[in-house]
């Protein structure tokens, strides 16, 4: 498998536990093996989709903060671009699969949050407490997390699964592209504020917290996705 989204997520998601760890647990958990051999049961499926449509309109949230601590134009039109996709395109693939199932996308925006108010929650707190660089740490398991997830499903998914749709939405080129972008902004955004050699910097162990956080609150989704409903 092969993917580039930049230095500082690699460095990132090494310090998560890289190809063990927390890092893992998160891009190969049972709910992500189940949408790859089709066995993880629709109900499961559903559940995720409704609470990961809540889970959307809260990042888009936590994306325009990211447009307020913008310093440069290229971080204001990647951050608007990405609240655009979100709101306008990601959204798009529940609202269309939720529809085949009898479910409006009133009833989407209404659906009451579970456990994963968390989540979204800490991003907010991340980018109101700190600046951009505390937001992006936060934000890039999200991205990135669901581009490898997706460029390996799209290449070991057992044929025929009933989740094919959602694999290709991860798995195709223009949302690798988004990825691979995001990174590349994001490794000028880290530059811009702590130099060539940011590891060094007193501030990335902080950074490095916020990502591995936010890989531990992934993980934590993918398991609300799989008890299903209460
Ligand atoms: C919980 C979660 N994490 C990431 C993604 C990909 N934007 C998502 N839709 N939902």
């Amino acid at each position: 498998m092969s993917f580039d989204y930049g230095n500082s997520f690699a460095l990132w998601r090494e310090g998560a536990g890289g190809a063990g760890g927390a890092w893992h647990d998160y891009t190969h958990h049972a709910f992500v093996e189940g949408l790859r051999d089709g066995s993880l049961p629709r109900e499961s499926f559903l559940h995720y989709l409704k609470q990961d449509y809540v889970f959307l309109v809260h990042f888009s949230r936590a994306w325009s903060l990211a447009v307020v601590k913008s310093e440069t134009l290229e971080e204001l039109r990647a951050c608007a671009a990405t609240v655009n996709a979100l709101v306008n395109f990601e959204m798009g693939l529940h609202v269309k699969t939720c529809a085949a199932e009898g479910i409006t996308e009133a009833e989407l925006f209404a659906a009451e949050e579970f456990e994963n108010m968390a989540y979204t929650r800490y991003v907010i707190d991340a980018g109101m407490q700190g600046d951009y660089l505390d937001l992006m740490a936060a934000l890039a398991p999200c991205v990135m997390g669901y581009g490898e997830i997706g460029l390996r499903l799209g290449r070991e998914a057992v044929p025929g699964t009933p989740y094919q749709d959602w694999i290709d939405t991860y798995a195709r080129e223009e949302f690798q592209q988004v990825c691979a972008e995001a990174g590349a902004m994001i490794d000028n955004a880290v530059r811009r504020r702590l130099g060539d050699d940011p590891a060094a910097s007193p501030r990335w162990a902080v950074l490095q917290q916020r990502f591995t956080t936010a890989t531990e609150l992934e993980i934590g989704f993918w398991s609300m996705g799989l008890r299903g409903p209460k």
